[in-house]
């Protein structure tokens, strides 16, 4: 497994395992101690690991946690999610920079996102799931939501917006998020 630095996110790293493909499939480690060690990160942090599962044009996001922020590994298991980060640490030498990924189940490839980015993503495929691990335990009451089409980001979203949750539907713009923070 290869890690690299993401070079429009400070701090973001992006994993890539090496497969092993015969005639039945393939075989390939997603998580390696060492590898996660190796970039200064600790492996032992994470607490919870989820899946969620989008039909195609599905999007989720922009999520952000408030507080001391969530750290996250991110990987798509199956099918293929643009995904999509943006540095929102007002510190950060690449703040508001956005960084754009391909994750796919044929790559496995995973994106570790430090706290304080935003993340979101949407499936390209008709059946998309995508694997977390978390650095602390999820708690909704620090759930915080930007605008998918917020013009300052113009993310650009690869599909028209299938389905979205009321709470993505809703979500402020950014400019009114960072003022609520900083108020
Ligand atoms: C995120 C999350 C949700 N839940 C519950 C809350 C709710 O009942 C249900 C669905 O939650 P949501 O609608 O927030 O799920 P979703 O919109 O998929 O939220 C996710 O979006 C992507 C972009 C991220 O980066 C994730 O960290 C997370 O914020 O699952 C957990 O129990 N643990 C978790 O870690």
């Amino acid at each position: 497994m290869k890690a690299t630095e993401v070079p429009e996110i400070a701090g973001a790293y992006l994993f890539e395992p090496t497969p092993y493909a015969d005639e039945r499939g393939f075989f390939c480690r997603t998580f390696d101690v060492d590898v996660v060690r190796s970039v200064g990160l600790d492996p032992h942090a994470f607490v919870q690991d989820s899946v969620s599962r989008s039909v195609r044009g599905v999007l989720r996001g922009l999520h952000l946690r408030s507080g001391a922020g969530e750290a996250k590994l991110v990987r798509c298991s199956y099918g293929q999610i643009f995904d999509v980060v943006v540095d929102l640490r007002p510190d950060s030498p690449t703040y508001r920079n956005r960084a754009f990924f391909e994750l796919s189940g044929e790559t496995q490839k995973t994106v570790y996102i430090p706290a304080g980015c935003a993340h979101g993503f949407q499936a390209l495929t008709e059946i998309a799931d995508t694997s977390y691990r978390i650095d602390r335990e999820h708690d909704p009451s620090e759930d915080v939501t930007i605008a998918f089409d917020d013009p300052e980001l113009a993310i650009p979203w690869p599909l028209p917006v299938a389905l979205m949750s009321q709470r993505d539907r809703e979500a402020p713009s950014l400019a009114e998020v960072l003022k609520h923070k900083e108020s």
